[in-house]
């Protein structure tokens, strides 16, 4: 079963064509990657997914919830992990882990036992009793991440997760990622970075200037562009689509 559904998605912002037609579909047990480089549209597309911006065009739907229709019901499906942090300050890890906890309708003692579990996964030792304000980059991440899957969402997105983390961070990061999609849940894991969707992803979506030019498994997508790696298929492929859309009409270069 799906538990993202796209199709035909459309962002223009002003003039700008953001994302153009986008579709694909994520499965449970799946990391599904998205993959391109700034501004190709990764993170409109993740804004859609997670109702905070509206399509122009086309149809979305997560964790079988229609992004315009059922907003709500989206957004306690999901769970969003960011390079933003909005922590507060003055409260240590386990305050603000209880504070959403509540605002997702978890009791004292669920949340307690949520937390738990998620240092198991996630050794979340040395944040829980320490105020964020003093965190590393690394600590604040962990933390970010414990908060986006505290209600156990069927769905999470991660959004250039590992950008600025240092080595142990960043492993910690990758790890969580490979650790979650069980059962019937699955990851959306949006980067520029070709080795961590080498590494993590089932398949990927490669996005160039707010389209889609390829989609697959790593290995498939390395071995149909005739590259050694995912680097070099995603320049052939770059390659391929610019030389499409530069050829006249009907003629595929
Ligand atoms: N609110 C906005 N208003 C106008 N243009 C926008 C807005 N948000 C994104 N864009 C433009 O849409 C395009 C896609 O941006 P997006 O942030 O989705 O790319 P990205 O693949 O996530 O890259 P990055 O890693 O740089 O965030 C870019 O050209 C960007 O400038």
């Amino acid at each position: 079963m799906a538990t993202v559904e796209v199709s035909g998605l459309g962002k223009t912002f002003g003039t700008h064509r953001a994302l153009e037609d986008l579709s694909f579909a994520v499965h449970a047990g799946e990391v599904f990657g998205l993959l391109g480089p700034n501004g190709a549209g990764k993170t409109t597309t993740l804004r859609i997914l997670a109702t905070l911006l509206k399509p122009s065009r086309g149809e979305a739907r997560v964790a079988g919830f229609d992004v315009r229709r059922q907003a709500e019901r989206v957004r306690a499906a999901i769970g969003v992990v960011n390079g933003g942090m909005g922590l507060y300050d003055r409260l240590t890890g386990r305050e603000v882990l209880t504070y959403f906890g509540r605002l997702y309708g978890l009791s004292r003692a669920e949340v307690g036992a949520r937390i738990d579990e998620l240092d198991a996964l996630l050794n979340l030792k040395g944040i829980l009793e320490r105020r964020t304000g003093d965190f590393s980059t690394g600590m604040k991440q962990k933390l970010i991440i414990a908060r986006a899957v505290l209600h156990d969402p069927p769905v999470i997105f991660f959004d250039e997760a590992t950008s600025g983390l240092d080595i142990l961070a960043r492993r910690s990061v990758l790890d969580f990622v490979k650790s979650y999609p069980k059962g019937a849940r699955a990851v959306v894991y949006s980067t520029h970075v070709m080795s961590e969707v080498e590494e993590l992803c089932d398949r990927v979506a490669i996005l160039y200037e707010g389209r889609l030019i390829a989609q697959g498994t790593p290995q498939a997508l390395t071995e149909a562009a005739g590259a050694r790696g995912l680097e070099g298929a995603f320049f052939t492929l770059v390659e391929r689509s610019a030389g499409f859309r530069a050829a006249p009409q009907g003629v595929r270069a």
